[in-house]
């Protein structure tokens, strides 16, 4: 390093200390005001009931009461939330004590003759005064040339207006416990370097923030206002989930007041990815966004309707029971029920529902028809049709609540009750003493308070035994959904096979099964016919890994957040659920019929270093396309070996070899469920090793067994393929790819006898014969 730079990193260094002074100072002030708040919080708890006039004697009093309660209670919540910020801020300052920045341009604005030097680090920190930043929030306007722009002009826009100048100088900075490690003057992108450090280290259990570090194409992703639906095609590595929670982190800053964490929801493919994700924007001052996998929203919505096949078992049978007679069809019906076609069939059904075909059942109690199904069909078509079919239901629920009164009321009169009020304990006795007494106290005739109590005590038996009737016709259950939904497979359609379709799909629907893909379009009916469950409150809807959603799905979940801006991460590539079933996903076609769409493609890869993503690209169409990041590393190697026995044995010591070589997390991935249940028996004596499975929730440092499907979306230090003659079918070569791309430094695969003849693909100079 040249002199200058010598005595530049002694001035940067000297400016780190100063900051993180001043960063002291903020911390101690603002523990002395957590402090005064915490005790005020401990004293309005210990004299709350003392600082409140408690006075119930007259309707005024009452009231006077309510407020002077209502007041002190909000002098706790708004001491508490305040407090709940200092806690915030204090963790920020801990952070920037650690490292204040990690960037720095030197922007001189036009028609100024003073160049100024601008620090960016994760939060913003203003001198003394509170006048002049410091630093700058790395979502601050400003801060957006960073990302953007090499040294030359440059300019951001503000809400007051646009800027313009030149960057003179673009510097970025490693700083680890407030020391400066490295510091680079980069060029056209933030620069190589700083990748090459950032990018070389090894993969985490949990992901980290990239603010550092975000390319100019991910800038435009987290930064994008204007887009009601943007969407991410990117391929595998290229940061799209890094890009989508730094977008969040950006929205919440620049719409802080209006939208919070409580306002974004994620949709991740699965928990282990949640578990995964889940640090990033802690690690950002900022609090994680509401999160879900689409499946566990399902989950919620179909109650006891039918034993509900989730999306890794459909992917299991997809992947392990081709010689299954009904597998030609199920197909059929999977590519049939993913498309809006389907959606509108519904919606014809729905359409008919409004004149006809309602199906209802019998409310029963004790085996007694108290209300039968044709009775509520009747009084459903009686109300005026032009009243939606969810209020009409409403309607038909509040009759059936005051049928349920009166047969409640004749009940109480029946033998069984009789019999079972001598059954009941002596503590129901003296509550029914006890009610008379307080309600009109007993007469004189005792005679009489026999009969009153007797009374009481049938109404309390009935009320008893009514309770799950009357909770049942609260829930709806009055409904048949599901006969409804089989419904749909009798009306005339022009789809192809459709009467094997149909067939198929009433059989394991009479069976109790509902199959994964007939999940959305039977919530989908049930919201037709009980009403919408939208969610109102959510801002904006991030879907990860859409290349996993069907049209249907997608249009079902835009209904489901009506005021919600949506961001759609994917890659066609890695699409296994309709690789396999080519069935159409949401990522081809549909979105960008959508108005108000942006779509943003990423073609340059981070994670695999430059001979993984030489291999791995072989592997799908205008794979030449993709841009590795010039991460130099060891070529993929490939071993044939006879059996399973051998594979055994070469597995133990390929582990070893890479946890000897550092290797913190490595994986092997095998092709499906059933495969990693199966290795991992056979390899949990002989190595400490962990089975990945639909359930995990998170996983450690370590070495453990996954099938592909779950791996979707995290990485690995090195990843083994189990088995590579497994992936036969072309159907299968998403799924391939998408084991492969999960390998940040380290790939190697493992066949039995035959190599997949996927292998061809790739070029024989791609990986190494072992
Ligand atoms: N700008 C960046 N700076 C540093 N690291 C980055 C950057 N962009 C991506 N990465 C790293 O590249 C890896 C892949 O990123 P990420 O998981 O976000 O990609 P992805 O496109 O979602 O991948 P996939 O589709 O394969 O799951 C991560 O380790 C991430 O930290």
């Amino acid at each position: 390093m040249s002199d200058i730079k010598e005595q530049e990193l002694v001035e940067e260094q000297k400016l780190i200390n100063e900051l993180v002074q001043m960063v002291n100072q903020k911390e101690v002030k603002l523990k002395q005001k957590n402090n005064k708040i915490s005790s005020d919080v401990l004293e309005i708890k210990t004299t709350f009931w003392n600082d409140v006039t408690i006075n119930m004697d007259e309707p005024d009093d009452i009231i006077e009461t309510y407020y002077s309660i209502k007041q002190q209670s909000q002098l706790l919540s708004e001491r508490e939330r305040t407090r709940g910020i200092i806690d915030k801020q204090l963790n920020v300052l801990n952070r920037l004590k650690n490292s204040p920045y990690f960037g720095r341009i030197d922007f001189l604005e036009d028609g100024e003759n003073i160049t100024e030097k601008i620090y960016i680090g994760i939060a913003s920190l203003m001198d003394k005064k509170d006048e002049n930043f410091l630093i700058y929030d790395w979502r601050a306007p400003i801060s957006s040339m960073y990302y953007d722009y090499s040294p030359g002009p440059a300019n951001y826009e503000t809400p007051s207006g646009e800027f313009n100048g030149e960057i003179k100088l673009k510097r970025q900075y490693i700083i680890r416990n407030a020391k400066l490690k490295a510091m680079f003057d980069t060029g056209v992108t933030i620069g190589d370097e700083m990748l090459q450090e950032v990018l070389a280290n090894q993969a985490d259990t949990q992901m980290k923030s990239i603010v550092a570090t975000i390319q100019k194409e991910q800038n435009q992703i987290i930064r994008n206002e204007k887009a009601k639906l943007l969407v991410v095609q990117g391929v595998a590595g290229s940061g799209k989930t890094s890009a989508a929670l730094q977008r969040v982190a950006y929205l919440l800053y620049r719409y802080r007041g209006k939208i919070n964490s409580e306002n974004i929801m994620l949709f991740s493919p699965n928990t282990l990815f949640n578990s995964y994700v889940a640090t990033v924007l802690p690690e950002l001052g900022e609090e994680n966004m509401k999160q879900t996998t689409f499946q566990e929203y399902l989950n919620s919505r179909i109650h006891r309707e039918c034993f509900l096949e989730d999306a890794y078992d459909q992917m299991e049978y997809l992947l392990t029971t081709q010689q299954d007679e009904e597998y030609e069809t199920r197909m059929e019906s999977i590519r049939y029920k993913a498309s809006l076609e389907f959606k509108q069939l519904i919606d014809q059904h729905g359409e008919n529902l409004k004149m006809e075909g309602m199906i209802f059942q019998n409310v029963v109690f004790r085996r007694k028809i108290l209300v039968t199904k044709e009775e509520i069909y009747q009084y459903f078509y009686n109300i005026d049709p032009a009243i939606s079919i969810p209020n009409k239901i409403e309607l038909v629920r509040n009759w059936l609540m005051k049928e349920l009164k009166k047969s409640m009321k004749l009940e109480q009169s029946e033998d069984w009750v009789q019999e079972e009020i001598q059954y009941l304990d002596k503590e129901d006795y003296l509550e029914a003493f006890n009610t008379i007494e307080e309600k009109d106290g007993f007469s004189k005739e005792s005679f009489n308070d026999f009969d009153r109590e007797e009374a009481y005590l049938a109404q309390m038996v009935v009320k008893q035994r009514f309770k799950r009737l009357f909770n049942s016709v609260k829930k709806l259950r009055f409904v048949n959904l599901l006969d409804m939904y089989k419904r749909i497979f009798m009306l005339e359609n022009n789809t192809l096979k459709w009467n094997e379709i149909s067939k198929f799909s009433v059989k394991s629907l009479n069976d109790m099964n509902m199959t994964y893909e007939d999940a959305t379009p039977f919530v989908y009916l049930q919201d037709l016919i009980l009403g919408r469950n939208s969610d109102t409150a959510i801002r904006h809807v991030f879907i990860d890994e859409a290349q996993d959603y069907s049209p249907f799905q997608f249009s079902f979940i835009q209904q489901l957040f009506p005021f919600s801006k949506m961001t759609l991460l994917g890659d066609i590539n890695q699409a296994i659920y309709s690789g396999v079933t080519n069935s159409e996903t949401v990522l081809e076609g549909t979105v960008s019929s959508e108005n108000e769409t942006e779509t943003i493609i990423l073609t340059k890869t981070y994670r695999s270093t430059k001979p993984i993503v030489e291999f791995t690209r072989g592997l799908i169409d205008n794979g030449e396309k993709i841009e590795a990041f010039n991460r130099p590393g060891k070529k993929p190697t490939l071993k044939v070996i006879n059996d399973f026995w051998e594979l055994e044995k070469n597995l133990i010591i390929k582990v070893q070899s890479l946890q000897e070589n550092g290797y913190k997390t490595i994986a092997i991935i095998c092709k499906t469920a059933k495969e990693s249940k199966m290795a991992y028996d056979s390899l949990k004596n002989e190595m400490t090793v962990r089975l990945i499975e639909k359930g995990t929730l998170a996983y450690e440092e370590g070495t453990l067994i996954i099938p592909a499907y779950l791996a979707k979306g995290i990485e690995f230090d090195a990843v083994i393929i189990f088995d590579t003659s497994q992936y036969a079918r072309d159907e299968e070569r998403k799924l391939f790819y998408t084991a492969c791309t999960r390998a940040m430094h380290e790939l190697h695969l493992f066949s039995i006898e035959t190599r997949s003849p996927l292998l061809k693909l790739i070029p024989e100079d791609a990986f190494e014969i072992i």
